[in-house]
């Protein structure tokens, strides 16, 4: 079992949109409020969260279906993501609001993090939230991202914001209970309590993500962030969003999920 020494004091989550929609690509409230629920719980205890968070295409379609007349995909995303980052907003900015939490948003592209005037800026503005206890909430900005400024997907931007931060902790929130040692439905498979960042992760890979769901990311990509932020003495967790206190039982040092860990 991990046994943190201290609290950490800066948490970065990603939530994937996989987690907050159901079958029908509908966000589910239910989950918002266990995330934010447990998020309110950690800024209580003086440890402040930054939350990246996708699902503004989700919510998107959930408000104009799938039925566009646009047919290029690159600007179908953006319409989607144009619609949905305000109502995906809403969602966290009422539930936090019963928490007497204030957040705020950040939308980034590639270019915020390189380094020089954009990088300073987006440190800035990430400690002056900070500073002023208010959660800051984070996405791609889809709607103006060209594919070269675009991040792989949330998990790269989670990444990179726990680096800028220097946190003391990264955790993916995803839809399985972590990395799997196979395919993650077979009866045979079981999550990896321990990843080191030399290890071959590819092996454990099973597919890269399903085409049909709206989000962009894969366990892959997921491994390779984790990998690259634990180079930098973070501590990183991947792990169900929908079990019970899965956040607060992380930061407590117990086995949950999968650990990705410096050699
Ligand atoms: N070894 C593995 N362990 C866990 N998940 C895996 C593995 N190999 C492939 N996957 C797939 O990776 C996906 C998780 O990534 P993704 O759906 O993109 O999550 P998110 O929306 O949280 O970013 C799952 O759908 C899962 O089927
Ligand atoms: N920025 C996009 C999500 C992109 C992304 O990386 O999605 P996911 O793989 O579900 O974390 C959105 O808000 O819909």
């Amino acid at each position: 079992m991990e046994n943190l020494s201290k609290k950490p004091r800066k948490i970065v989550v990603k939530v994937g949109s996989n987690m907050l929609t159901n079958h029908k690509n509908r966000i589910m409230d239910t989950v918002l409020q266990h995330l934010v629920g447990q998020l309110a719980e950690l800024y209580e205890d003086n440890i402040m969260p930054i939350l990246i968070t996708s699902g503004s295409v989700a919510a998107g379609m959930e408000a104009m279906g799938r039925e566009l007349s646009i047919k290029d995909d690159a600007v179908r995303r953006q319409i989607y993501s144009s619609m949905g980052q305000p109502r995906l907003m809403r969602h966290y900015y009422e539930i936090f609001q019963q928490y007497g939490i204030r957040c705020g948003q950040v939308l980034a592209t590639k270019r915020d993090f390189s380094p020089g005037k954009h990088r300073e800026n987006m440190i800035n503005c990430y400690n002056g939230l900070i500073a002023s206890g208010i959660v800051p909430i984070a996405n791609e900005d889809d709607t103006v991202s060209l594919s070269m400024s675009a991040f792989s997907d949330n998990d790269e931007l989670a990444a990179l914001v726990a680096e800028l931060l220097e946190a003391d902790m990264l955790i993916f929130l995803t839809h399985k209970d972590g990395v799997f040692n196979g395919p993650p439905d077979a009866a045979h498979t079981e999550v990896l309590e321990e990843v080191k960042i030399d290890e071959k992760t590819e092996q454990y890979i099973h597919d890269k993500g399903d085409p049909k769901t709206i989000g962009r990311g894969n366990m892959a990509s997921k491994l390779k962030m984790a990998k690259k932020a634990a180079s930098k003495n973070i501590a990183v967790h991947i792990a169900n969003g929908t079990t019970p206190n899965v956040l607060l039982d992380i930061v407590n040092g117990k086995q949950i999920g999968t650990r990705v860990m410096a050699n």
